[in-house]
């Protein structure tokens, strides 16, 4: 089966306009609603959200098989990188991380091949894989589930001896195309990325990468677009499938193009949720911390830490003398007193299993 770069049509890439025009208003309309909410928060505050942002990005989509990255440590790394962006040197595989990402993000300038060697190399810090820092230099395919003997070929990239002018000419592409609405050149750029499968490794996400950069091209995603790929996995491979069909003179990148802008939505609402909460839980302190025991108000940052479900479900005597160390009737004191001051509200249940709600506005 000749593969879609063998096509007379390669590589040019279009879209039909009227099929995505609503999916690609949506999609902006709500990423201009979580940047129109950005600029409402306090200078603080945009730096925590953009620091989850970053940490999220990183835990949901850029770790390695088998190597978990350290949630803590990503954060140490992340804020590191974030007050020295023109570090260079790291002793842990974290700091390279959050460097990419920080650097995918941030620069501005136009991408070259050098830009993706760099960051294939921060990618693999400190590991051992085939070709690092450069294109690779195997042919490479994509198949469904290997089994013992068997298994689906979906679809060969093109030889390692093309890469160099493949690239070139992506790479030429991205800088110049400047009328296409940017969301749909970062989607086609990440399918033609992945179609090219540059790296003998980590093509998945040095293309998510690539996206984000693109973005901040003009205005940085406000959101870990990654991590919504990430929890999209299945369908995300179906559509780089389904979105690269022969159609003559041009390749059709319709269907994948179209899953990206409903993606891009979804990820958009749920960051604005996010923002949401973390609005919610400053306005929480700001009305009542002044008249909280700073043991009690540790332990609702706590709660707050564990995210809008665990803060739904309010607290009980138990869980709050597991959260602060002490006994069970501290634990109920505090609880009251809290209660007194209006930031929660102790449930109609009684007995062991009373809860108390937080008072969120
Ligand atoms: N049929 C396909 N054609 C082209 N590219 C594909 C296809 N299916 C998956 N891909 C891309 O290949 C990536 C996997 O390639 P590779 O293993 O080099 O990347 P990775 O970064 O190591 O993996 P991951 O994306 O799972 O983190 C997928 O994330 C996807 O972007």
């Amino acid at each position: 089966m000749p593969w879609i770069w063998q096509s007379p049509s390669w590589p040019e890439f279009g879209y039909d306009a009227q099929i995505i025009e609503a999916d690609l208003a949506r999609a902006t309309e709500v990423i201009g609603e979580i940047s129109g909410m950005r600029q409402g928060l306090g200078a603080e505050e945009r730096e925590e959200l953009h620091l989850r942002q970053i940490v999220q990005e990183a835990l949901g989509s850029f770790g390695i098989e088998g190597v978990l990255l350290d949630p803590a440590q990503l954060e140490v790394s992340v804020v590191a990188s974030l007050k020295h962006r023109d570090r260079h040197a790291f002793s842990r595989r974290s700091d390279a991380i959050a460097t990419l990402l920080l650097t995918a993000r941030e620069d501005h300038a136009p991408i070259t091949a050098e830009t993706l060697w760099e960051w294939h190399r921060l990618l693999f810090f400190g590991m051992e894989v085939e070709d690092l820092g450069r294109w690779r230099e195997s042919g490479i395919e994509i198949v469904r589930s290997a089994t013992a003997g068997r298994h689906d070929v979906l679809f060969v990239a093109p030889p390692a001896e093309r890469i160099p002018v493949e690239m070139a000419r992506l790479l030429d592409w991205i800088a110049q195309e400047q009328r296409m609405p940017l969301a749909i050149k970062a989607a086609i750029a990440h399918l033609w990325f992945e179609t090219i499968h540059p790296f003998a490794d980590g093509n998945g996400r040095i293309g998510r990468a690539l996206i984000e950069h693109i973005f901040a091209q003009a205005r940085a995603l406000p959101f870990s677009l990654s991590r919504q790929i990430e929890a999209e996995k299945r369908a995300y491979y179906e559509a780089l499938q389904a979105g690269r069909r022969d159609d003559d003179n041009r390749i059709d990148a319709t269907a994948f193009v179209l899953w990206f802008l409903q993606c891009l939505a979804r990820a958009a609402e749920a960051a604005r949720a996010e923002a949401q909460f973390l609005l919610a839980r400053n306005r929480f302190f700001l009305r009542f911390a002044h008249r909280l025991h700073p043991r009690q108000e540790n332990v609702l940052r706590k709660l707050f830490a564990q995210g809008p479900q665990r803060v739904a479900e309010g607290i009980s005597a138990r869980s709050y003398a597991r959260i602060a160390g002490v006994s069970g009737p501290t634990a109920t004191r505090d609880l009251n007193a809290i209660a007194a001051t209006g930031a929660l509200r102790r449930s109609d249940a009684g007995g062991r299993s009373t809860s108390y709600a937080l008072m969120l506005d």
